[in-house]
């Protein structure tokens, strides 16, 4: 029987010098994931585990703060909305410690875009040149309340607006990838950091690579946090399926192209969680077909 586990790839080749082969391998399940489910989990990326671990306890000590402790960092009230807070306390060495994980993790994404770009057969270096501004690259940090009868679902499907998304959750788990109508649970694994591809990849591929549907079911009895890296385009690019997955190979674009702060700004603009009706999700798709 063929296994839906979400696989885990481990980088370790991709730190050593000459190990051809070792990338080879991974390029392959990393392929393979991209293909099927738009999801694989990443081992040995570089980002050290007490690094993480800090980041970690940093945000829970956050999160467990009386709430009008927490309120003194909810933002402006004409901010848009839902919005999270900012400007969190704490001590110079706690925005270290943030700041490190936030530019460590944008390292994985340079790697990953880097692998990504092989496995998809583009020229070397084709992604890394395209996509050679940081500066819409954000991270999240998220508490997931305890299930409650009324409410059981922490984030409701949906699939990443950006490029690539690392998510790095804690060992209660609740994250979990749609394929051919099932969910499918994604293990927590101590240190690892969870991949997604997001629409832009999906477009930029011509849909060579899916953009994973995903949700959070809300953990039972307990809190559950997480840290989401989303490695974004800069918001002038233009976006279209590549020439490589369409002309040069005799296929038609699934996509006509457009800016990507246009489907941004259309994305954060949908507040609803869930939106009210099918109709109302702000979805790629909107784009698919010439126009
Ligand atoms: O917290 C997680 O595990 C995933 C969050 C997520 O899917 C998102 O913010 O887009
Ligand atoms: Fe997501």
């Amino acid at each position: 029987m063929e296994t839906s586990a979400i696989p885990t790839v481990d980088l370790s080749p991709f730190f050593a010098d000459g190990d051809e082969v070792g990338k080879k391998k991974v390029e392959e399940i990393i392929g393979q994931a991209c293909a099927k489910y738009g999801f694989f989990q990443i081992v040995n990326h570089g980002v050290p585990l007490g690094l993480m671990n800090r980041a970690m306890e940093l945000s829970k000590t956050f999160f467990a703060y009386p709430e009008e402790e927490k309120r003194k960092s909810l933002p402006h009230s004409d901010s848009p909305r839902p919005a999270g807070y900012c400007d969190v306390p704490g001590s110079v060495e706690d925005l270290k410690v943030t700041e490190k994980f936030f530019t460590e993790l944008a390292k994985v994404g340079q790697l990953v875009e880097g692998i990504l770009n092989d496995c998809l057969g583009l020229p070397a270096g084709f992604l890394k040149e395209y996509n050679n501004d940081r500066s819409w690259d954000v991270m999240l940090v998220f508490r997931y309340y305890p299930a409650t009868e009324a409410d059981t679902i922490g984030a409701y499907e949906h699939q990443d607006v950006n490029n690539i998304t690392f998510v790095f959750q804690d060992d209660v788990g609740g994250l979990e990838v749609q394929k051919d109508g099932e969910w499918i649970r994604v293990t927590p694994i101590e240190g690892a950091l969870v991949v997604n591809v997001g629409d832009m990849i999906q477009v930029l591929s011509n849909n060579k690579f899916k953009s994973g549907v995903h949700r959070v079911v809300s953990p039972e009895g307990t809190s559950r946090h997480s840290f989401a890296f989303f490695y974004h385009l800069e918001g002038e690019k233009w976006v279209e399926p590549l020439s490589h997955f369409t002309k040069e190979i005799g296929d038609k674009p699934k996509y006509r192209g457009f800016p990507y702060k246009e489907y941004y700004a259309l994305r954060l603009g949908q507040k609803t969680n869930p939106p009210e009706t099918p109709e109302d999700r702000i979805v790629i798709t909107r784009y698919a077909g010439i126009a």
